[in-house]
Parts: C-alpha cells; structure tokens; sequence
C-alpha cells in the first residue's frame, strides 16, 4: 500500500517478544527492564494473523526481531505459519546470535530466508562488556553456521560507539575481504537505556567513512544487498563482502521508509520514534476478521508520520528491546 507520503509499505517488522538474553550497554539496564506478563503478549497465533492481513495490503517482507526473537518459545511455527504465506517472499531475522547455532537448520526449514546478526565487538573481552553475559565464540559459531547453510545474505548490525567500540571499525572492514559478510555501522540512536549518554559516544557514519577511507583508500559503491532496509552499501576492491552504514541520525532516511512495526504487545506503530500506535490486540482478542485487521493497519499506513524528529529529544521511556529493534 502506498502511504500518503506516496512510500510504498512493503515491511512488517515483528517484535516477538520484549525478553533478552543479553543486556547490552545502549539498549538495556544491567538489571533488565520489567517484562511484559505473558498473556499481554500477542500469541504466535495472533501474530500469524496479523501477517495474513497485512499480506492482503501489499506486505511481502516480514522480519522477526524482539528482544531476543529466538528464546520466544515455540518460534519455528511461526516461521513456518509465514513461510506458507505466498504473498510473503522475504522473511528475514535480526538476532543477537547466542542461540542460533543450534536452531539455524530448523530455522531455514521453517522458512528462514536470510539473518542479520547484531555483533558490537570482534574481541571477546570487549564483546562481554558491551553485552554484558554474551558469549562471542558462540555467536561466532552461529554466524558459521548462516554461512554455511546460504543464509544469505549475513549481515551484521555494528552500533558504533565512541571509546566502546570505535578502535574496531578497521577490524570489521578487514573481515569482508575473505568471507561473504555484509558489515553495517549503526548510528547510535538516543533511546532507552543509552538516552543520557548517546550524545558523547556518538559517531556519524561520515566520520566512520572518512576513517575507514583513511585506513583503506576509497571505497567502492556497492548497489546490490539484497534486503528491505535503509543502510548504504560500499566495497573493499575485491572483498567477498560489503561495508553499509545506517545514518539513522545523521541522514534519516524517513523519505523511502517502507516499514511498519508489531510491538510483542500487539501495537501497530507506524514509526520507530513517533509516540503513535494503533492497537490491534483487543480487536485480534474480540473476534476481528481478516478484512477487519485489514482495514486497521491500513489506518495506520495512513497515519505514518513523514519523518522522525529525533533529534529533539526522546520522551517514551521504552527502550528498543520494548519497541521491537
Ligand atoms: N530510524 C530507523 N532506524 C531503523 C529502523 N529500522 C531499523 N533501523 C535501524 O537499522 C538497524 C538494522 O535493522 P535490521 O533489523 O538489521 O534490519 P534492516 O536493516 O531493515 O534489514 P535489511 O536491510 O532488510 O537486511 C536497526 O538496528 C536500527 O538501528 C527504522 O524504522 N527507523
Ligand atoms: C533491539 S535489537 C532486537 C534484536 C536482537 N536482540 C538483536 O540484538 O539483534 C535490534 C537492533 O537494534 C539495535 N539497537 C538497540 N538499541 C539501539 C540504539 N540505541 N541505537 C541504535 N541501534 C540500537 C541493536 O544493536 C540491534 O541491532
Ligand atoms: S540489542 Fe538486542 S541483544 Fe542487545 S539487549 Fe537489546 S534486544 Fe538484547
Ligand atoms: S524514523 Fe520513522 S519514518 Fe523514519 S525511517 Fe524510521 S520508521 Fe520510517
């Protein structure tokens, strides 16, 4: 469905539960956030349906995020409810990683195209201050086992921060030269937990380039990641891999944005950052036909704002854990 911005939607982001297994520095408090109860969150039932609404309103791209999308219990069903889908042909995962060794062929049997892995730090040492509790060798591990099984293509979510992880941005470019990964430097966003501290430690993407540029000589445009998001893709000559940045900050990208999002709780948000949302649990739970659904979140295309304004300041006390990342 085109939205009154003449965008066209084509991308449902479901968060799937807040729950996490990593407590990582810009995201959330060392103690966790206060969960959602259980019967608050949409069952995978409830999610299967909105996607089949949504599907009838020109949806094709469905990602599943969280929180930790793979300690939701039971999540291959709702691969496999998707993947059956004809309507839907890209359903991708964003996953800190830590379990997905283990589920990875199930995963591509129930339908799983292709996975982004959030990965902050190359070194293990650095990689468990930044997480908190994450184990890299096993995310490592996972991120094999993507390659190994053609999830392609693999990605990484790096969220750039000055003095945690900015001495590395040399080492995830190297990375590229000898094996198929697609490396994207993440603007840090002020939400949530790092909301204080976002403004010191942020680095924009023109200065990560300029550094990597330093390092490595130009860098070529590169025009063909497969994927329905906002990053921009360059180069190493001749590296089996690309490097993206998301300016999500410093560049938004509002004016192409083809998304919307399923908070675990059930809300339709047509913005990351704007305050709106339009509830679709009470009419899921109160009997609503496919039409109806339908029609709901066609309202809320209507309703997606042109752009965010992030930049003066973010009042929901949510962190991106709660809002589906
Ligand atoms: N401003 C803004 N940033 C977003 C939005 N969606 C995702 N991001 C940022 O982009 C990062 C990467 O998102 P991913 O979940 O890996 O998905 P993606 O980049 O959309 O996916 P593909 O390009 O399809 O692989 C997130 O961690 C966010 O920081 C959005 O709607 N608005
Ligand atoms: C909220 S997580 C959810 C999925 C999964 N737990 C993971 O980490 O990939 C989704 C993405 O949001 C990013 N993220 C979280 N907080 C952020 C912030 N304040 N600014 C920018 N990106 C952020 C994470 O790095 C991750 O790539
Ligand atoms: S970024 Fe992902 S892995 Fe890290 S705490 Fe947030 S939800 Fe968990
Ligand atoms: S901030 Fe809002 S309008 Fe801009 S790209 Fe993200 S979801 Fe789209």
């Amino acid at each position: 469905m085109i939205d009154n911005f003449k965008r066209q939607i084509d991308y449902l982001r479901i968060s799937v539960t807040d729950r996490c297994n990593f407590r990582c520095v810009y995201c959330m408090p060392p103690e966790g956030v206060k969960f959602t109860p259980h019967w608050e969150i949409l069952s995978l039932e409830e999610i299967s349906r909105v996607v089949d609404a949504a599907s009838d309103i020109g949806i094709t791209k469905v990602r599943i995020t969280g929180g930790e999308p793979l300690v939701r219990k039971n999540i291959l069903d709702l691969f496999q409810y998707i993947s059956a889908n004809p309507l839907i042909d890209d359903i991708s995962l964003t996953t800190n990683g830590v379990l997905f060794a283990d589920m990875a062929e199930n995963l591509k049997k129930s339908g799983l195209n292709r996975v982004n892995f959030s990965l902050d730090s190359l070194n293990p040492d650095n990689f468990r201050d930044i997480t908190r509790v994450g184990n890299f060798h096993d995310v490592w591990r996972g991120i094999n086992k993507a390659l190994e099984l053609n999830l392609h293509p693999v990605k990484f979510n790096v969220v750039a921060v000055r003095g945690v992880n900015d001495q590395e941005f040399g080492d995830f470019a190297r990375l590229t030269k000898e094996l198929p990964l697609h490396i994207r430097f993440i603007e840090l966003m002020p939400i949530g937990e790092c909301n204080p501290w976002a403004e010191g430690n942020f680095v924009a993407a023109a200065e990560i380039m300029q550094r990597l540029q330093e390092e490595f000589g130009t860098l070529e445009t590169e025009m063909k990641v497969t994927g329905s998001g906002p990053a921009k893709y360059y180069r190493l000559p001749g590296a089996k891999g690309t490097i993206g940045v998301i300016t999500a900050m410093s560049n938004h990208f509002c004016n192409s944005c083809n998304r919307l999002r399923l908070t675990a709780n059930g809300q339709l948000r047509p913005c990351l950052y704007g305050n709106q949302e339009f509830d679709l649990k009470t009419p899921l739970r109160s009997g609503a036909s496919r039409e109806e659904l339908a029609d709901l979140i066609a309202k809320a295309i209507r309703h997606k704002p042109s752009q965010h304004h992030m930049e003066e300041g973010w009042t929901d006390r949510r962190v991106m854990s709660q809002i589906g990342g």
